[in-house]
């Protein structure tokens, strides 16, 4: 298997979601097949917080999780935790500035998914040399999901980004909504990654249709 291309890797982007246990009263299972059905484009298993399930309990969440996803044709991306990306043989890995270094698990994970976050065009090339596949930028907007989220910086960022010649592929990430999802795109990103917009809906799936119905209209870059 080859690393993914980054015109697909950009198209995965559009609509990210991300979940994890404590991200829903309900069980994570039927928040992510709403989600599925609602068309979200990649997913990621992201298990954190207080009480955030641990060992044997968390493995055989994301293997549930999996399963959905590959029902759908959905890759699946797991957060901070590369041990148990291999363990599942996930479709990939994303970890942050504080995670185990990137280029440590590039080597790690072979040609799987890499995804990086990264706050301005330092931290992006960084990840690039690392061998990252996307990065995930922001807070764009403020966000409760991530409890030590960084200053939110606006769309600015990504705008600032791209500027300055970086053409990795880009999803924005925090306190995105449907409603502010079109000036992330047109700002740079490729893509828009949500918890809370789709977690929290009413409706899942008709959050997730919605917002794949915005990133599609604002168009390629
Ligand atoms: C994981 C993460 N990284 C930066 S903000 C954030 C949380 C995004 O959650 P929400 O979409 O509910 O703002
Ligand atoms: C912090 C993060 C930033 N970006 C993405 C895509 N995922 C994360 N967990
Ligand atoms: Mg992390």
């Amino acid at each position: 298997m080859a690393r993914i291309a980054s015109e697909e890797m950009k198209e995965r982007l559009a609509v990210y979601f991300i979940m994890g246990s404590q991200n829903s009263e309900r069980p994570a299972a039927d928040v992510l097949k709403e989600a599925l059905d609602g068309g979200v484009t990649l997913f990621q298993f992201r298990e954190k917080g207080a009480n955030a399930l641990k060992g044997a309990e968390k493995e055989a969440l994301a293997r549930q999780l999996q399963r959905l996803c590959r029902a759908y044709g959905v890759p699946l991306i797991v957060n901070d935790d590369v041990e148990l990306a291999l363990a599942i043989d996930a479709d990939g890995v994303h970890v942050g500035q504080d995670d185990e270094d990137a280029r440590r698990v590039r080597e790690k994970i072979g040609d799987k998914i890499l995804g990086v976050s990264a706050h301005n065009a330092e931290e992006a090339r960084a990840a690039i040399e690392a061998g990252a596949d996307y990065i995930g930028v922001g807070p764009i907007y403020p966000t409760r999901s991530k409890d030590d989220a960084s200053e939110a910086q606006g769309p600015g960022v990504l705008r600032h980004l791209r500027e300055q010649g970086i053409t990795i592929p880009i999803v924005a990430i925090g306190g995105i909504t449907v409603d502010n999802a079109t000036a992330v795109i047109e700002a740079g990103a490729d893509g828009v990654s949500v918890i809370s917009a789709i977690a929290s809906a009413p409706e899942p799936k008709a959050a997730a249709a919605a917002l794949a119905a915005a990133v599609r209209a604002a168009g390629p870059r």
